[in-house]
C-alpha cells in the first residue's frame, strides 16, 4: 500500500496571494479526486506533491520519503501530467517518450522500447508513433501526457485538469485510459470537472480559498444531503420568489428556471424533494 501524508501545507505567493492554507490530506491506493474552482489553489498543492515547488511549512511524506527534504526519491516513483506542458516542435511521440524515459532513468534499451510501444497502443497513439506531438489534437496530447507519465512505473500518478478543453469523445476516452490505471498506485486527479470525480475517484477532496472544505467518499457525500435537496421549476419572471432561499443552482430547462435549495424541511410551496448529486455535494460546500 502506497501512502501520500500532506501535513498543514500553507503557501503564499510573493504578491501576497495565500494559495494554500493549512492544507492536510491523507492519501492512499486509488484515484483520489481533488475538486475545486478557478483560483482554489488545487495546481499549486499539485506541483508541490510533484516537488516542483516549495510550501512555506508543512510537510509531505509519500511511503516514509520526506519529499520536501528528498525531492529526488519521490520524482524517481512520480508521473506527472502538468496543466499544460510544452513539446519541442518537429520531434516524434517515439523520440520524446524515448528523451523522457532517459530522463526516468530507463537506461536499457529494450527496456524502454517495449515500456513505449506498451503505452503508444495502451494510449492509442501507436499508428501516429512517427508524427510531431505539437501537431497532436487536444485529446491526443493529453494521451500523450498519460503516456510519459506512465513510463517507469510510478507509484504515485498526478494529472491536474487532464479533460479541461476536450471534446466528448475524447474526454470519455481519457476517462477510460485513466481508469485503467492499476489500483495498486495513488492517482490524484485535479479538476473542476465534478462528473469527472464522480466518474472515477473512490476519494475526493473540495479545495476552496487554499483550504480543503470537505474530504471522503463521493457517495458518502452525496448521502450526507439525503432529505435535504429541494427542486422547483420557476418561470421566468419568478425569480424573486426564491431570493431569501440557500440556493444550490439554477438551470434553465425548456425557457424555464429549475432552482435546487438545500434545506432541512420544504423550503416553499411546489418545491419536491429530489435525489441529491455530487454536483450538489461541490456548491453546498461553499454555501454551508
Ligand atoms: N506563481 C504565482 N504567483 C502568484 N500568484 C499565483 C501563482 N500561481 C498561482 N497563483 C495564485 O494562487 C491562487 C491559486 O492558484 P492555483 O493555480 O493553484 O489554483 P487552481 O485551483 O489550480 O486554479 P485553476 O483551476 O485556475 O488552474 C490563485 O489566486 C492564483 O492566481
Amino acid at each position: 500500500m502506497n501512502t501520500i501524508e500532506i501535513q498543514n501545507l500553507t503557501k503564499t505567493y510573493p504578491n501576497g496571494v495565500k494559495a494554500l492554507d493549512n492544507v492536510s490530506l491523507s492519501i492512499s491506493n486509488g484515484m483520489f479526486g481533488l475538486l475545486g474552482a478557478n483560483g482554489a489553489g488545487k495546481s499549486t498543492l499539485m506541483r508541490t506533491i510533484a516537488t516542483l515547488q516549495q510550501p512555506d511549512s508543512g510537510t509531505v511524506t509519500f511511503n516514509d520519503i520526506d519529499t520536501i527534504k528528498k525531492p529526488q526519491l519521490l520524482r524517481a516513483q512520480l508521473g506527472y501530467l502538468p496543466q499544460e506542458f510544452g513539446v519541442y516542435p518537429k520531434v516524434s511521440a517515439l523520440k520524446l517518450l524515448d528523451y523522457v524515459a532517459i530522463l526516468k532513468g530507463i537506461l536499457n534499451k529494450k527496456e524502454r522500447r517495449d515500456q513505449i510501444e506498451a503505452l503508444l497502443v495502451k494510449t492509442n497513439l501507436y499508428q501516429h508513433r512517427k508524427k510531431s506531438v505539437y501537431t497532436f489534437s487536444g485529446g491526443m496530447k493529453q494521451r500523450f501526457g498519460i503516456a510519459q507519465a506512465l513510463l517507469g512505473n510510478p507509484k504515485l500518478i498526478i494529472v491536474d485538469e487532464p479533460t479541461a478543453g476536450l471534446d466528448p469523445e475524447e474526454r470519455n476516452r481519457f476517462l477510460n485510459l485513466l481508469s485503467e490505471i492499476g489500483e495498486n498506485v495513488i492517482v490524484i486527479l485535479s479538476t473542476h470537472i465534478v462528473e469527472d470525480v464522480h466518474a472515477l475517484c473512490s476519494r475526493m477532496a473540495i479545495l476552496a480559498n487554499g483550504t480543503i472544505i470537505k474530504e471522503g467518499k463521493p457517495t458518502d457525500l452525496v448521502n450526507e444531503l439525503n432529505g435535504h435537496i429541494w427542486s422547483k421549476t420557476l418561470s421566468k419572471n419568478r425569480l424573486d420568489d426564491i431570493l431569501s432561499l440557500p440556493v444550490i443552482s439554477t438551470r434553465i430547462v425548456s425557457g424555464n428556471t429549475q432552482v435546487r435549495v438545500k434545506s432541512g424541511s420544504i423550503p416553499g410551496p411546489e418545491f419536491e424533494p429530489v435525489s441529491p448529486t455530487l454536483e450538489d455535494v461541490y456548491f453546498t460546500s461553499s454555501i454551508n
